[in-house]
């Protein structure tokens, strides 16, 4: 079961394989279409076949190609094995990628010439084949094998035009005497198609999602602190800006926090930088607790956070402040190779209930000179910044 599971994780995404296992991971696809055409010509010559299909089918290129078939189905297991064996000692080596390629590119492109260079089958390998490999594949070794089956067949085409050799030798009478496409013909196409088109879907889906997966990743990245996982400074200033939109569209009153640790700097003299973080890390974990769950919290700056509160008028805004100050307070944070600490904050408020054409950028200058008093006043308490009596301070 841990094997199993083991194994999943190792192989579930190919983008990450090594070239090796990608190369025999080719190699494999390639042995199953050869496989396939082999089953086909082989179904044909057996007395198991309609005889209806005698019509359609070329049976005296069939047994002709039946050798080639042998061949490459000799071939395919080969080389399928010798990439098996060589992706241990070398993993990374372009030549499994160059022999992949290029293996896959001339054998489908004979396979191309055996049932039309013009048909749906043939179509699809040349269009989904390279969006495939240049997403899995060493880009020089993927335009080679595509230039190679290109000229080839650009080369085969010409010459079935003008008559050089005949056009998709294993059919015959792909119309009917009333000029439809015959049943036959369609079916063969659906057969050889199948097995591209799942491999392109399977694998367009799979690389999508790991896409928007990780673009996703990279997003929250984006947004996110790393010391104390956060919103980062940009994340809660266009949480701020979203409020305060929403706040002057609908005359909605919202409220600021501005929370500054007292005397961090000690802190970090006295027992360090990494005991310093610690506190940061619990700093955080406490505000998140403090406040509701569609309040914003992000960390401003080094050792300040500010807190978003919306739809809280002044009164909401002070009961909130007041419960980060006394849990902040009440706070212990056991920091190996020193005695536990303690540590207290200052809180800075501003709430724009008496006016809303106060400015985002505003109500942050206001919370910041509220906070700026709260120091001033000996710290560990909240004061609201109050633009007629200039700052309000209570504990
Ligand atoms: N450990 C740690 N320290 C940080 C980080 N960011 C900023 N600091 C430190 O935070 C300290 C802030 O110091 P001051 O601005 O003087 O503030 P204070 O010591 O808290 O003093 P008051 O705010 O006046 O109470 C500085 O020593 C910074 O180096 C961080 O990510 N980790």
């Amino acid at each position: 079961m841990v094997k199993l599971k083991t194994l999943l994780r190792e192989y579930s995404n190919p983008l990450e394989w090594s070239a090796g296992t990608k190369a025999a991971l080719l190699l494999c696809f390639t042995l199953i279409v050869h496989t396939q055409y082999f089953l086909w010509a082989y179904y044909q010559l057996s007395p198991y076949a309609p005889e209806t299909n005698q019509h359609y089918v070329n049976l005296d290129f069939i047994n002709e190609y039946k050798t080639h078939l042998n061949c490459i189905l000799m071939l395919s297991i080969s080389f399928f094995g010798l990439v098996l064996w060589l992706r241990k000692r070398y993993p990374d080596s372009e030549f499994h990628e160059y022999l992949a390629t290029q293996y896959f590119a001339l054998t489908l492109l004979y396979g191309a010439y055996a049932i039309g260079t013009l048909s749906i089958a043939t179509g699809v390998v040349i269009a989904g084949a390279p969006v495939v490999g240049f997403i899995l594949f060493n880009r020089r070794a993927v335009i080679l094998a595509f230039v190679i089956s290109l000229a080839g067949h650009w080369l085969i085409s010409y010459g079935t035009t003008f008559g050089d050799m005949p056009y998709a030798p294993v059919v015959q009478n792909i119309q009917e005497a009333d000029g439809s496409l015959s049943h036959f013909w369609l079916e063969t196409m659906y057969y050889f198609t199948a097995p591209h088109l799942i491999v392109l879907t399977v694998f367009a889906y799979h690389v999508l999602s790991r896409w928007r997966q990780r673009e996703d990743e990279i997003r929250q990245l984006s947004l996110t602190d790393p010391l104390t996982q956060l919103s980062n400074r940009r994340s809660i200033l266009s949480s701020l800006a979203r409020e305060h939109e929403r706040s002057r569209r609908h005359g909605i009153s919202f409220s600021l926090l501005l929370v500054d640790l007292d005397h961090f700097k000690k802190i970090n003299d006295t027992w360090g930088h990494p005991a310093g973080d610690q506190v940061l890390i619990e700093t955080a974990k406490v505000l998140k607790a403090s406040v509701r769950q569609n309040d914003y919290v992000g960390r401003y700056g080094g050792e300040e956070f500010l807190v978003v509160l919306p739809d809280t008028d002044f009164e909401g805004a002070h009961h909130l402040a007041e419960r980060c100050r006394q849990h902040l307070e009440g706070l212990t944070i056991d920091i190996t190779g020193s005695p536990s600490l303690n540590i207290t904050g200052s809180i800075g408020l501003f709430c724009n209930m008496d006016d809303y054409s106060v400015s985002a950028e505003q109500m942050l200058h206001y919370a910041d000179e509220a906070l700026y008093k709260a120091k001033k006043s000996g710290r560990n308490c909240i004061v609201r910044y109050n633009e007629a009596s200039e700052t309000q301070s209570s504990t």
